[in-house]
C-alpha cells in the first residue's frame, strides 16, 4: 500500500522537452545535445537483456545532471537508483507504488481520459501525462486523440500539477500544445524520424525552454 495522500516525490514542475526513446545510442545523443528530461522505452524485454542499459542510462543521466525516467521496468529502476519511472495504466495493477514511492523515485503517470485521469490523480504521482493529443504512427492506441481543446481544459483542472502532453506532436504543432498550458512535450518521432534530429532537438529546445544545445 501506498502512504494515502503521500505524494511521490516531486520534479520540476515544467520537464520541458522530453524525448522518449529505445536505446542508449539515442538516450546519449540527446544527453550531448542538452536534453534534460528524457525517457528510456524499451518494450516487451526480459529483465535481463535490458538490465545492462537501464543501468547506464541511469548512471548517464547522473553524469549530465538529467532526469532520466524509466518507461516499465520499475524493479531495475529501483534497483539503480533511476530519476524516475514511467508507468501506463495497465502497469499500476501489479508494480508495487509502495516500493517505488519508498525508493524516492519521481512516477509519471500516463493517461487517456478523464477517468484514467481521476485514477493517476488520486496517487499523487510526480507528474501526469496527457495523451495522445494527435494521431500517432509510433504506437497503437486503443483511445481516440484526445486533441487542443480537451489538453486545454485539462491542463487547467490540474493547477500545481507537473503535466506532460504526448502523441502525435510534431514540431508545428509545438506551439498550439504549449499554449494550452502543460508544463512538458513528450516526443518520439518529432526526433527519432527527423531528416535531421539534431536540428529537431534544437528546434524543440528552443521553442518549448527558449534555451539552445550547449556549444559543442
Ligand atoms: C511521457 C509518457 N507518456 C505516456 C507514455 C505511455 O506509457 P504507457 O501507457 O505505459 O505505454 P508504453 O509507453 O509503455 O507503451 C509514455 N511512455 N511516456
Ligand atoms: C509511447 C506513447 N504513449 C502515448 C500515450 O498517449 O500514452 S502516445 C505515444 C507515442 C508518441 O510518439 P510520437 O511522438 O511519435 O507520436
Ligand atoms: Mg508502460
Amino acid at each position: 500500500m501506498i502512504a494515502p495522500d503521500a505524494p511521490f516525490a516531486a520534479t520540476e514542475p515544467r520537464l520541458g522537452l522530453y524525448p522518449v526513446v529505445d536505446s542508449l545510442v539515442w538516450i546519449v545523443r540527446l544527453l550531448d545535445s542538452g536534453v534534460t528530461t528524457l525517457q528510456l522505452r524499451i518494450k516487451d524485454q526480459p529483465d535481463v537483456t535490458v538490465e545492462p542499459d537501464i543501468e547506464a542510462a541511469i548512471l548517464l543521466g547522473r553524469k549530465y545532471r538529467a532526469r532520466v525516467f524509466i518507461n516499465d521496468y520499475w524493479s531495475l529502476a529501483i534497483k539503480h537508483g533511476a530519476y524516475g519511472v514511467h508507468l501506463g495504466q495497465e502497469d499500476l495493477d501489479t508494480a508495487d507504488l509502495a516500493a517505488i514511492q519508498r525508493a524516492g523515485l519521481r512516477l509519471g503517470l500516463s493517461t487517456h481520459d478523464d477517468h484514467e485521469l481521476a485514477r493517476a490523480q488520486a496517487l499523487h504521482p510526480s507528474y501526469i501525462a496527457l495523451g495522445h493529443i494527435f494521431p500517432t504512427q509510433t504506437k497503437i492506441m486503443p483511445s481516440q486523440p484526445q486533441g487542443l481543446a480537451d489538453l486545454k481544459r485539462l491542463a487547467a483542472g490540474l493547477p500545481g500539477v507537473s503535466t506532460v502532453a504526448i502523441g502525435g506532436i510534431s514540431i508545428d504543432r509545438v506551439d498550439d500544445v504549449l499554449r494550452c498550458g502543460v508544463g512538458g512535450i513528450a516526443v518520439v518521432s518529432a526526433i527519432t524520424k527527423a531528416a535531421d534530429w539534431r536540428l529537431a532537438t534544437a528546434t524543440l529546445l528552443q521553442k518549448i525552454e527558449g534555451r539552445g544545445a550547449p556549444d559543442a
